[in-house]
């Protein structure tokens, strides 16, 4: 199955349970090429394990994970790499021993490609960035910010279909937060890539999403564009009733 360029990726009907505690029941969202997707909620709504089931880090209990037409609910992480899928992680995750180029290169060697492609992409990654100064920076003690960059810029490594970002803006200012959502806006818009956006930066996710999933207590209790989840009563409720503070 090669990448699925022009199709979206989505959850049917999915439920998540563990044990008998149900993380997500019935949820059914779409991400589409050249789009941005923001998935907000309170602390504990289902958010990281949404992400998980999109991108093969847990199984569906029921329901399911469509690439295309096809149905990925049981393949594996990187399987769905391989196949466009990638994805970032609340802690960055990178190599601390290896330098920023070599931590991207792995992941291209990880795809199958030589090590010289994979750092001749590596280096085509961090330009699109404009974060080739980092290349030979040890990837232990970068900056909070440079870190995330970094590891956005692995995801992107051999252009995926879909990337999915786990809180990119997780201790950033707001300018910075500002910085990255240009990024994002990027990936979107000149790569065709499909992004989904979890952040409890509820500002930034309105201002860079095209549609807004709202997650709360594993369920979606409204989507749509900036102004209708801005007005939604039921969305206040769950921010209110989980004294998130206001949006
Ligand atoms: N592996 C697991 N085993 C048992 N319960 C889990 C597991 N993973 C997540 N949960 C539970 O599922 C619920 C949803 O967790 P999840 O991390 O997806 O929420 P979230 O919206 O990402 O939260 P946060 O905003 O705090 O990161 C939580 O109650 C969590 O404790």
């Amino acid at each position: 199955m090669d990448q699925q360029k022009g199709s979206s990726l989505a959850a049917s009907g999915v439920t998540v349970a563990f044990g008998g505690f149900k993380a997500l029941t019935d949820v059914t969202m779409s991400i589409t090429p050249g789009a941005v997707h923001g998935l907000i909620g309170p602390n504990g709504a289902g958010k990281t394990t949404m992400v998980n089931v999109l991108t093969g880090f847990q199984a569906p209990t029921t329901g399911a994970i469509l690439l295309g037409d096809t149905d990925i609910g049981t393949h594996k992480a990187h399987k769905l790499r391989r196949n466009g899928v990638a994805r970032t992680f609340q802690a960055g995750r990178l190599f601390a021993g290896l330098d920023v180029l070599d931590n991207l290169a792995v992941t291209g060697v990880g795809l199958g490609h030589s090590r010289h492609a994979s750092e001749v992409e590596a280096q085509r990654v961090l330009d699109w960035m404009g974060v080739s100064h980092l290349a030979d920076m040890p990837a232990m003690g970068l900056p909070y910010t440079d870190e995330r960059r970094v590891s956005i810029a692995r995801a992107l490594m051999y252009s995926p279909s879909f990337l999915l970002l786990d809180e990119p803006a997780a201790g950033m200012s707001e300018a910075e937060a500002e910085d990255l959502s240009q990024v994002i806006a990027r990936v979107a818009a000149e790569l065709g890539c499909g992004v989904l956006l979890i952040e409890h930066n509820v500002g930034l996710v309105l201002s860079v999403s095209h549609h807004v999933y709202v997650l709360d207590a594993g369920q979606i209790i409204e989507e749509g564009d900036r102004d209708v989840i801005l007005s939604s009563r039921k969305v206040r409720d769950a921010y209110l009733g989980a004294d998130q503070g206001e949006m």
